[in-house]
């Protein structure tokens, strides 16, 4: 893996005595979406705030395109664009001076082009001559956006981006960062809406009471986790499935529909119906269902709380 940016040991106690993050162990490659998932309070905020420097870690590492984002904080800070949970940004200023103010904050040359690209992306061009406080709430966010592209991070960061913004907002902003990502960006995201991760994510960390309880390429966790059941509709109700069918997987639901739990590469599907065939059964619906992210995410900690 061409890791781009790693976190070794690093955990947290705040100094009311609150542990927390537990030692985190995590390497991001250059060029994927990561997604960090986790109920409230799980320490998320706390590992990106700790990344990016903004807050000093009680252990560990955290090494950004070869550099310690301790000891060397300026060169690793300017590969990262943070958006933050929270408004930053100064409400008397217009949206063009703001945008423009934050890249050169990270001494970058000025650059109209690249700042009006930016702007246009995240549909702020119309925009920029306004006083931010006159914006809406979607749109103050969109400005945050801005700010963290203005510097070209090679890392962005955001954390809850969708939180409590609209369809429209959540739209463009998974497509600009599909967008940042074909053009190179590497992108961490935190999130509690598990839709957003499954839309998004290449990989998914799960984090709960500090500690990382798993990581995985997010399709490869879809296949082994998810499961798939083909959900069937009899034509008249069974009290229990027939002995000649004892060989197949098979339950009967609590609203009566036969349930067939199989895998991807299951291909037996024709030869199910068939002997449901032989054996008189008749069926008025199929239906298949794939467990979505969701459901693998509360399985997950399910399983970890019944542990
Ligand atoms: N400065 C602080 N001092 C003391 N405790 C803190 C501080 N900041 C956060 N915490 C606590 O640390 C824990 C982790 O908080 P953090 O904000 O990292 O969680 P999170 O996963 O980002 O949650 P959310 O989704 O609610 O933002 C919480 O219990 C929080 O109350």
């Amino acid at each position: 893996m061409d890791t781009i940016l790693s976190v070794a040991g690093v955990s947290k106690t705040y100094a009311s005595g609150h542990r927390a993050l537990e030692p985190v162990d995590l390497d991001i490659a250059r060029g994927e979406i990561f997604a960090l998932l986790g109920p409230n309070g799980a320490g998320k905020t706390t590992l990106i705030s700790i990344i990016c420097g903004i807050v000093t870690p009680s252990t560990g590492t955290v090494t950004v395109l070869g550099h310690d984002a301790q000891k060397d904080f300026r060169s690793a800070r300017r590969a990262i664009g943070l958006v933050p949970q929270e408004l930053s940004v100064d409400m008397f200023e217009t949206v063009l001076a703001t945008v423009k103010f934050s890249r050169r904050l990270f001494g970058k040359a000025p650059d109209d082009a690249h700042i009006e690209q930016v702007l246009r992306d995240l549909s702020l061009w119309d925009k920029r001559d306004a006083k931010i406080r006159e914006l809406s709430g979607g749109m103050k966010r969109r400005v945050l956006i801005a700010k963290a592209l203005s510097h070209e991070p090679e890392i962005l960061f955001l954390d809850e981006p969708t939180a409590g913004v609209d369809v429209a907002l959540r739209r463009d902003m998974w497509r600009l960062v599909h967008k940042l990502r074909a053009g190179g960006t590497t992108i961490i995201l935190t999130t509690h809406y598990i839709e957003e991760a499954e839309e998004m994510a290449d990989r998914v960390g799960v984090i709960d009471k500090g500690r990382i309880i798993l990581v995985e390429q997010k399709a490869a966790l879809m296949r082994k986790l998810g499961k798939r059941e083909l959900r069937i509709t009899l034509s008249e109700p069974l009290s229990a499935v027939p002995a000649a069918l004892a060989a197949w997987p098979l339950k009967i639901a609590e609203d009566g529909r036969l349930i067939y739990a199989f895998d991807a590469e299951d291909e037996r599907i024709p030869d199910l119906l068939a002997a449901l065939g032989a054996q008189g059964i008749g069926y008025k619906d199929l239906e298949t269902h794939k467990s979505s992210l969701e459901d693998i995410f509360v399985d997950l900690v399910e399983q970890k709380d019944a542990a």
